[in-house]
């Protein structure tokens, strides 16, 4: 499935946060989100996902869901959302619930995304017994469990040590070769965004609005780290970046 944002405009009271927002995420690809804190980026992941309504504007969803699909947008966040009080298998469950399924199907669903985020032997853990890594890992579970459309990550790295983030872009990368999917994936960091985006939209400082958008060729799974290409992206989108922070500086000191 697609998703074209088609001029986006979001407030919340008097404060515009999004302005005429407009991309397009073809399907079975990444679009990764960076911009200046506040400007509007879990907004915007918000309004895809149904949870917020624009001003103006709208959010079209083009082509098929994939087959077996139980829900077309699902989310993944920073701190993972898990229950604590369920095992892994149980808070995996815990989307397939309603759908109807049988449950040798829903075993079935939760041994094959246990496998493909290497968790198998995770099966009746508890929260607690995991790493941060492990944690990011079955919500990323969760979220397959239900084959989604779309993903939409929000941050969902950016509580981890750098190793682990490391780890988790390479299973990240290896998922997606293994059976692409679109997704919107919002984050802080750079090397992120340069490892996974097919697209980046860099959004200026609050209110967001696109300041550019750049499309990398390099496939996904050879995008090794140091690769000059990436590196001369990444310093790139560094001084947008900085131009956005420091002029945000400036309208906080001059009102
Ligand atoms: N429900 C809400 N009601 C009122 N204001 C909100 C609401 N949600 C967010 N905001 C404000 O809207 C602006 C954009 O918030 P948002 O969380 O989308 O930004 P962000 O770019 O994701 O920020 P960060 O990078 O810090 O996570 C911020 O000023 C925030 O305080």
């Amino acid at each position: 499935m697609d998703l074209t944002l088609d001029h986006l405009t979001h407030r919340y009271g008097d404060m515009l946060v999004l302005d005429d927002v407009s991309l397009r995420i073809p399907a079975g690809e990444i679009l990764c989100v960076i911009g200046p804190s506040g400007c509007g980026k879990s907004t915007l992941l918000r309004m895809l996902g149904g949870l917020e309504q624009p001003d103006q504007g709208q959010v079209l969803q083009g082509g098929e869901a994939p087959e077996g699909c139980l829900n077309p947008l699902t989310f993944v966040f920073q701190d993972f959302a898990l229950l604590p009080w369920r095992t892994v298998a149980g808070n995996i469950s815990l989307v397939l619930e309603d759908h109807g399924l049988a449950r040798p199907q829903v075993e079935q669903i939760i041994d094959s995304v246990l496998a493909r985020t290497k968790l198998s032997d995770f099966h009746d853990a508890l929260p607690r017994q995991l790493s941060g890594g492990m944690k990011q890992r079955v919500a990323i579970a969760r979220a397959l469990a239900v084959n989604p459309a779309v993903m939409l990550l929000d941050e969902p790295l950016s509580a981890l040590d750098a190793q682990t983030r490391e780890l988790l872009m390479e299973d990240l990368v290896s998922l997606w070769a293994r059976q692409p999917f679109t997704a919107v994936y919002v984050t802080h960091n750079l090397a992120e965004a340069v490892r996974l985006g097919h697209q980046i939209a860099v959004l200026s400082r609050r209110p967001g609005r696109i300041r550019e958008v750049i499309r990398i060729d390099v496939p996904l799974s050879e995008r090794t780290p140091g690769l000059p290409e990436l590196d001369a992206l990444q310093t790139r989108l560094w001084h947008l970046m900085r131009d956005e922070a420091l002029a945000a500086d400036q309208e906080l000191v001059h009102g």
